[in-house]
């Protein structure tokens, strides 16, 4: 038996979800064109999926192409590959000088930090946050806010395996990963690997990071890990938390 490698995580400054919006409908970004019908996405039978698979199981993936949309997924792409292109990625790690240099034996992709206020942001953040109430009412979770980053992983990249939250921190509650990738084939690598959530952590399956597939788990529960990628692998991860300001891990 291994023992997962547990990674302290460490907050970023975050901007309330409210105020995101207020700034959004302020300026002329105008989201309304990717919303469409996005809350009429999130029905109630889609809910309780949701709810069912992280009460049960721990973890689901679902595709969620057609919830939100080919031309949200191919915004988000599409920012996701700008932001790649320049200095907007940062290595992703914990701590600083030497500590993110052991990090990085544990962890190599690089991500950004997502601010909500492009209109494809703006669409998804609806979407996190009907997603975050309809847990809410089902799973009496108390999940206050959400954070979320873009990820890339470029070739030889990975994540070991790892438990996004310490449990009993109230911080991060349920993880969801949101993948941007055209054609994924298995011998490209980068699959999130999901392990048991008991004592045996036996590998409990592997999803590959293909556009529009979307993973959940409770992050205090379910140790996951990135294979290596052997081509640069887009995704977007997202937390929802309980605490209302970040605190001290
Ligand atoms: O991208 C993935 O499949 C998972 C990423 C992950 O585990 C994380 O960012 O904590
Ligand atoms: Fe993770």
């Amino acid at each position: 038996m291994e023992t997962p490698v547990v990674i302290p995580i460490h907050d970023p400054l975050i901007t309330p979800v409210n105020a995101v919006r207020g700034a959004v409908a302020g300026s002329d970004v105008q989201p309304v064109d990717l919303v469409h019908d996005r809350l009429d996405a999130v029905s109630d039978a889609w809910l309780d999926e949701l709810a069912l698979g992280l009460s049960e199981q721990g973890w689901m993936t679902l595709d969620v192409r057609a919830r939100l949309g080919s031309e949200l997924l191919a915004a988000l792409q599409k920012e996701v590959q700008i932001l790649d292109r320049t200095d907007a990625m940062k290595k992703a790690g914990i701590g600083r000088g030497s500590d993110l240099m052991r990090d990085r034996s544990v962890r190599r992709d690089k991500i950004a930090w997502l601010q909500g206020i492009t209109a494809p942001q703006a669409a998804l953040f609806e979407f996190f946050d009907a997603i975050r109430q309809g847990l809410n009412q089902r799973l009496f979770l108390g999940l206050k806010r959400f954070e979320t980053h873009y990820a890339t992983y470029h070739p030889g990249d990975f994540y070991k395996k790892h438990l996004d939250s310490f449990q009993g921190r109230a911080s991060r509650v349920v993880s969801l990963v949101l993948y941007l990738n055209e054609d994924w084939q298995e011998s490209d690598g980068g699959a999130l690997q999901v392990f048991s959530r008991d004592i045996e952590h036996k590998a409990y399956g592997t999803v590959l990071p293909e556009a529009g597939r979307m993973a959940l788990f409770m992050s205090e529960e379910i140790p996951h890990g990135v294979l290596p990628a052997n081509r640069t692998r887009y995704s977007l991860a997202c937390w929802f938390r309980q605490d209302e300001v970040p605190l001290p891990l």
